[in-house]
């Protein structure tokens, strides 16, 4: 099990009160597999991949990534492990403006003290179909180009997983498609391990397995479900909740 979510709670105190964003969450993600997590507004998505992701500590429970316990590690030992191990894709891109493409793929080499290979940052680039652009800044590059060069920059690497927070959530119809096949082709020919939280059910059908997460509880899972049985789904548990 490439990653694997045991009894995660997250509570944040809030001004009202206690809230409890996971409420148990027990779930592993296997090599070369893509999932998506779908659930209404404020179930604990994002709480969730965060806290896998090592972006925030959950209250309690585990989160083991590639045999190793996150909660284990310290503060520098983390940011190492994210750095190596862990993608992350965000719905709004995330560049720095300032830099290239080729200079964004290579930044967290650069900060972590290493030297990126000029030919490995091309290759990577060309991967998501880039190569001619790796010299175009963020802003001489449209939506869907410059989330490519944000997949680029968290396959780079070579993590053990990469989350992907709905990456296509900024993005029109047809280059949400690109972005979809392209992440599905990462998964089947390059045997990477995504799990990507989108509202969408169209983007959720990409997936191999979907997960319905209501209150911060896994309540629901599909295997190879198509667009239309996944939007069934969701439309009959939010009339249920
Ligand atoms: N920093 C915080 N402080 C207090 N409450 C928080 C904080 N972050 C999240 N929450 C709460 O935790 C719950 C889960 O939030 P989360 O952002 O994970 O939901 P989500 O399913 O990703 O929602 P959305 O689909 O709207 O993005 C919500 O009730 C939210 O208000």
């Amino acid at each position: 099990m490439t990653v694997f979510l045991r009894e995660l709670r997250k509570t944040y105190e809030a001004t009202a009160g206690t809230v409890t964003a996971l409420d148990g969450v027990t779930v592993g993600f296997e090599q070369s597999t893509f999932t998506a997590i779908m659930g209404p507004s404020g179930s604990g998505k994002s709480t969730l991949l965060h806290c896998a992701a090592g972006l925030e500590q959950p209250t309690s429970g585990t989160v083991t990534v590639d045999g190793t316990v996150l909660g284990e590690l310290g503060g520098n030992e983390l940011t190492r492990f994210r750095r190596d191990r862990i993608g992350f894709v965000f719905q709004d891109f995330n560049l720095v403006s300032s830099l290239t493409a080729a200079q964004n793929v290579a930044l967290p080499a650069r900060l972590a003290g290493r030297r990126a290979d000029a030919a490995a940052v091309t290759a990577v680039l060309d991967g998501v179909g880039l190569a001619d652009r790796a010299a175009h800044r963020p802003s001489e590059l449209s939506g869907g180009q410059q989330q490519r060069v944000a997949i680029a920059r968290a396959l780079f690497a070579q993590p053990a997983v990469v989350f992907a927070d709905e990456p296509t959530g900024a993005l029109d119809k047809a280059t949400s498609h690109q972005i979809l096949t392209l992440m599905r082709r990462m998964v089947d020919e390059h045997g990477r391990t995504i799990v990507l939280v989108t509202h969408d059910p169209v983007a959720a059908a990409v997936a191999d397995r979907v997960l319905l997460l209501v209150d911060g509880r896994v309540t629901d899972e599909m295997a190879g479900a198509d667009a239309a049985a996944v939007a069934d789904r969701m439309t009959a548990m939010e009339r249920s909740w």
